[in-house]
């Protein structure tokens, strides 16, 4: 059981971007993929959502393939990303944002609401429940995206650069909700991110992608403390 990305080869007109980029999520995991501007990271989360085409390699979830499935039936499958600069419904209050996630749930339903254990860790987001989502804060709106995407029941939740224009403060407590729905989802969460030392702290293993091939990967404790990627993402001289 996991999420497969298999010698994926993807880009824009003519050019390549990704080239051969396999990578693996498996349910519960949290897998961060880091790498400098331009290394792709956007081009591959926006490829296994559906937005862009396999050229060649495979994407299979469960062992079967969806390379070539539509992106609206992988929403419906489980498959939910949480794009970069969120994308909320801007003129829909918070609370109809996250209703609109709970409808793209469809029959994944059943067990604990998600939803409930999140309104309680973060009491801001029932605090603004009937604001209109373009009024908060990016940090705000980061949050209210997630948790729209866990309304939807994920099973495996691609999150493109989440920390993208927010404080340190506000990232780590981005942070602190991505964690958290890793612990009551179960889902499987691809975090693609630039700021690589908090992606690395809290996922369990990571890829490290440069010019569209990942050039590293392990425990993402062991993929933090190496020398290389001390040196290129966590600005360590040496
Ligand atoms: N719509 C597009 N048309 C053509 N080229 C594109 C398009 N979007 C991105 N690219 C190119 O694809 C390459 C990878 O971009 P991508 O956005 O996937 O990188 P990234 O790792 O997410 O970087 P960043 O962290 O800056 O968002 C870049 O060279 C970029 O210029």
């Amino acid at each position: 059981m996991s999420l497969e990305v298999d010698r994926l080869e993807c880009g824009y007109d003519r050019a390549p971007i990704l080239h051969g980029v396999s990578l693996r999520v498996g349910p519960g995991e949290l897998v961060a993929v880091v790498g400098s501007n331009g290394a792709g990271k956007t081009t591959l989360v926006r490829t296994i959502a559906g937005l862009l085409t396999v050229r060649s390699g495979d994407l299979r979830v469960d062992g079967s393939s969806f390379a070539r499935t539509s992106a609206a039936r992988r929403a419906r499958s489980g498959i939910v990303m949480v794009p970069e600069g969120r994308r909320l419904f801007p003129q829909l209050t918070v609370g109809e944002n996250i209703e609109m996630g709970r409808r793209a749930a469809r029959g994944r339903t059943g067990g604990e609401d998600p939803v409930a254990a999140l309104l309680d860790a973060f009491p801001i987001l029932t605090e603004r429940w009937d604001q209109q989502a373009n009024l908060l804060s990016g940090g705000e709106q980061q949050m209210v995206a997630l948790t729209r995407a866990v309304a939807a029941r994920p099973r495996y939740l691609l999150l493109d650069e989440p920390s993208l224009g927010l404080s340190p403060l506000k990232t780590l407590e981005v942070f602190r909700l991505i964690e958290m729905i890793r612990e009551r989802t179960g889902a499987g969460i691809l975090l693609v991110e630039q700021m690589a030392d908090q992606a690395l702290q809290a996922a369990d293993r990571a890829y490290v992608l440069e010019l569209g091939r990942v050039s590293m990967e392990g425990p993402a404790a062991e993929v933090r403390a190496s020398d290389e990627v001390r040196r290129a993402y966590l600005g360590v001289a040496g």
